[in-house]
């Protein structure tokens, strides 16, 4: 289940999660991932046709029409470099909307001024709304399986602001 930290070190509760979720807009939600891929979601690295048979296997959001499936994995020769990316604080112009089905991650939001840490792992399910400042990291497992939701086929548009990691 996604936990939330503060920089203070208080962990969230789960109606702190709902609060930040009514503040901030970001939503956290449960979507189980189903059993049957389980076999697909170790594999380190997904070829094509496996990752279509993981995207098939999940309900497709008609207000989302496309979507793909990130995978970082130690395996892969620029996964630091494609983690480092997502480390930089940014933002987008639409709906950041990701369900996690393998590993875990961390995304760094900006609450109130006050930085916070929100703990990701298989089954979460999270919106980070158009324009919220956030990053994002991998824990020590260095490996994360996460279905994008796209509103367009522009991909990942993302515009970095600066702030020190
Ligand atoms: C698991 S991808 C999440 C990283 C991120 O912030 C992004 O994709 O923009
Ligand atoms: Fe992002
Ligand atoms: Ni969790």
């Amino acid at each position: 289940m996604a936990r939330l930290l503060f920089e203070d070190g208080r962990e969230a509760t789960a109606d702190d999660l709902t609060t930040l979720a009514a503040a901030f807009g970001i939503i956290v939600e449960r979507r189980d991932v189903p059993a049957a891929l389980a076999p697909l979601l170790e594999r380190e690295l997904l070829d094509d046709e496996a990752t279509r048979d993981v995207l098939a296997a999940l309900p497709p959001r008609p207000d989302f029409p496309s979507r793909d499936l990130i995978v970082l994995h130690p395996s892969r020769k620029d996964n630091e470099q494609l983690a480092s990316k997502f480390e930089g604080w940014h933002r987008h112009p639409g709906d950041e909307i990701r369900h996690i089905l393998d590993g875990q991650g961390i995304f760094g939001v900006i609450v109130d001024g006050r930085r916070a840490d929100l703990f990701v792992g298989r089954g979460d399910f999270v919106v980070v709304p158009a324009g919220l400042e956030h990053n994002f990291r991998l824990t020590e497992s260095r490996r994360i399986k996460a279905v994008r939701y796209l509103s367009d086929a522009s991909g990942w548009v993302a515009e970095f602001t600066g702030r020190a990691a």
